[in-house]
């Protein structure tokens, strides 16, 4: 029995596979580098002369050109809506948890519960209305205070469940006529979960006036729409102009016709469920995906005024006693939060030089190594850096670790390692980075990328048996012995915590401290500095 159901599965995949024609309206356009991922088409598109290099997803932004993404028209939508749930085996239920789920993720990528916590979602009868209550759920478990308002609910298990879940979530359902006549007031964010690909005609009772509510307030929150913005005509948009005009669209699967003209500062999609079988069949062009996220940008870059550009520091105080009494102690903590945090590049710093001309610059170098004697990193002696730490053996060392609100300066006086220390570690390094620094005179100018490639080749070929490769005279490490570090937690409303430490010479005392020297490691001096 049971392989006869699966034959009969597999019969219907296969059907679905080969015999269902390509949506005519959807068929892409012929790009050169189809097989790469879009981000990388774009990259070479946009410039020929830079050679295939990857990125990682997580290190650049998704903003796709919205050329580049497939369009679906109502028909398509219900098309591919019926396949998943049909041949492909999915439930409604999967389908409508990971739309919510998007949404939930898309909304949280632009508008963080700091500012934007209490959300209202506005539930339609069918299951957009599923999808704004799923992602009402998620909103609460990121930090957010849903309501819900769901004037038309239906009895079927699905969309009681998830009343139900939200219920017991002690998320307040709210009626049509208990709305504030002025939104703005008691919400942040609505997320429009009213109509999607299923709409037809013009809004009904009651959600004719809702919608009309939207599109006229004055001063209101922002919108977020779900797959459709509501009201709009599933292809042909907002047709007869003073719909609503939503900050974000959340388009589901694949954005639909309508979404074209979408002019609104956010559109995301929120489609990773969508097996490479249905792309391939109905020919979608799809962005990839960050990382694990459940959402990708779509669409233009957003216009953002660069004067209004600030985050709000939200992190647990950082009091007096907190504070390690030897720096690099506290450094270490910081550092292995850092690195359990997951964050990229934890020993990423910028370092500053100055030449004797006593003009400054900096420049981003790794971290390679730091103990009580100092913080280590490698670079060529003959650089820019190089030649500025030999004509001032001063630097600072900057480390911003953006997800943590935490910054840390370091400074002191720069020694070259020992000749030993950075033969080993050269040694351990990639044999194509070797290869590189000998390559690289830094800093010099070269004519072309050629000229460094054509060298790297050579050299990779002398050196392909194996053998060791010397590392240059002129390349290897310095070490900053400090003699100042701060650490910054950033706080409100700009009242950040700020720790200075500063080393003095035992046989010098200071008269009035602020802060009291503290037992243990008498050199080090601790003052709170005002943000
Ligand atoms: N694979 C996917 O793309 C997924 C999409 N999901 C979401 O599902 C919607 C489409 O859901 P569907 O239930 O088909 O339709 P809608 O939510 O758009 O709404 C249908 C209900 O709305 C009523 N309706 C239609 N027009 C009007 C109107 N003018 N005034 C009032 N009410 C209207 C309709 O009633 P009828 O009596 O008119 O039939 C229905 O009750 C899609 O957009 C996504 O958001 C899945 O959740 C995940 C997978
Ligand atoms: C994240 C990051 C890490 C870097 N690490 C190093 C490094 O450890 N050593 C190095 O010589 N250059 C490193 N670079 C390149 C430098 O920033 C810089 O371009 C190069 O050293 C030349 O600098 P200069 O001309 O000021 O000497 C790094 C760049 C980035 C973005
Ligand atoms: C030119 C150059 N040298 C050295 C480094 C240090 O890193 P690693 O020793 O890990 O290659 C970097 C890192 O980006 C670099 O760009
Ligand atoms: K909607």
């Amino acid at each position: 029995m049971r392989s006869v159901i699966r034959r009969r599965v597999t019969t219907m995949i296969s059907a679905f596979l080969l015999q269902s024609p390509p949506l005519s309206s959807i068929s892409p356009k012929h790009h050169q580098y189809s097989l790469l991922p879009l981000t990388t088409q774009r990259f070479l598109t946009a410039s020929h002369s830079f050679r295939l290099r990857t990125f990682s997803t997580r290190s650049i932004p998704n903003m796709q050109d919205s050329a580049s993404v497939s369009y679906l028209s109502q028909r398509e939508a219900a098309e591919i809506d019926e396949t998943l749930m049909g041949p492909l085996g999915f439930s409604v239920d999967q389908l409508m948890e990971l739309a919510g789920l998007s949404v939930a993720t898309s909304v949280a990528e632009v508008y963080k519960p700091s500012e934007y916590s209490r959300v209202l979602a506005i539930c339609g009868p069918g299951n957009n209305g599923g999808d704004g209550l799923v992602a009402a759920r998620h909103l609460h478990h990121f930090g957010y205070k849903p309501s819900i308002c769901y004037p038309k609910r239906t009895s079927k298990p699905l969309y009681t469940g998830l009343v139900t879940q939200l219920e017991s979530l002690s998320v307040p359902f709210v009626s049509v006529d208990d709305l504030p006549e002025d939104l703005s007031k008691d919400f942040d964010v609505i997320i429009d979960a009213i109509f999607g690909f299923s709409f037809h005609g013009a809004p009904r009772p009651p959600f004719d006036d809702i919608i009309r509510r939207l599109q006229t307030l004055q001063k209101r929150p922002v919108i977020v729409s779900v797959d459709i913005p509501s009201g709009w005509h599933v292809e042909e948009g907002d047709h007869e102009g003073g719909g609503i005009k939503p900050d974000m669209l959340v388009s589901l699967t694949a954005p639909k016709l309508c979404a074209k003209s979408f002019s609104g500062p956010h559109h995301f999609l929120g489609g990773r469920f969508v097996p490479p079988s249905v792309a391939e069949k109905y020919k979608l062009e799809l962005p990839s995906y960050p990382g694990t996220s459940m959402c990708v940008r779509i669409g233009k870059p957003p216009k953002v005024d660069i004067s209004a550009m600030r985050v709000n520091y939200v992190s647990p105080e950082l009091l007096e006693d907190q504070v390690e009494s030897d720096p690099v102690l506290q450094f270490r903590k910081w550092f292995d939060e850092a690195v359990a945090a997951g964050l990229r590049e934890t020993n990423a710093m910028a370092l500053s030089t100055t030449s004797k001309d006593r003009k400054p610059s900096s420049r981003m170098v790794l971290l390679k190594g730091f103990d009580e004697n100092g913080f280590v990193w490698f670079t060529n002696y003959e650089s820019k850096k190089g030649s500025d730490l030999s004509e001032n053996p001063f630097a600072a060392l900057l480390f911003y670790w953006e997800d943590m609100n935490r910054q840390v300066r370091i400074e002191g006086p720069v020694e070259r390692i020992s000749e030993e220390e950075s033969e080993n570690y050269y040694h351990s390094r990639p044999r194509g980075s070797q290869i590189g620094a000998i390559v690289s005179k830094q800093s010099s100018v070269v004519p072309g990328r050629h000229v460094l490639y054509d060298e790297y080749e050579e050299l990779t070929k002398k050196y392909s048996d194996g053998s060791v490769i010397p590392k240059p005279k002129n390349w290897g490490g310095f070490r900053l012995k400090p003699n100042l570090f701060e650490f910054w937690q950033g706080q409100p409303s700009r009242l950040h915590d700020r720790y200075l430490f500063t080393y003095i010479a035992v046989s010098w005392r200071p008269v009035r401290l602020q802060y009291s020297l503290q037992e243990g490691n008498p050199a080090w001096i601790i003052r709170r500095l005002a943000p």
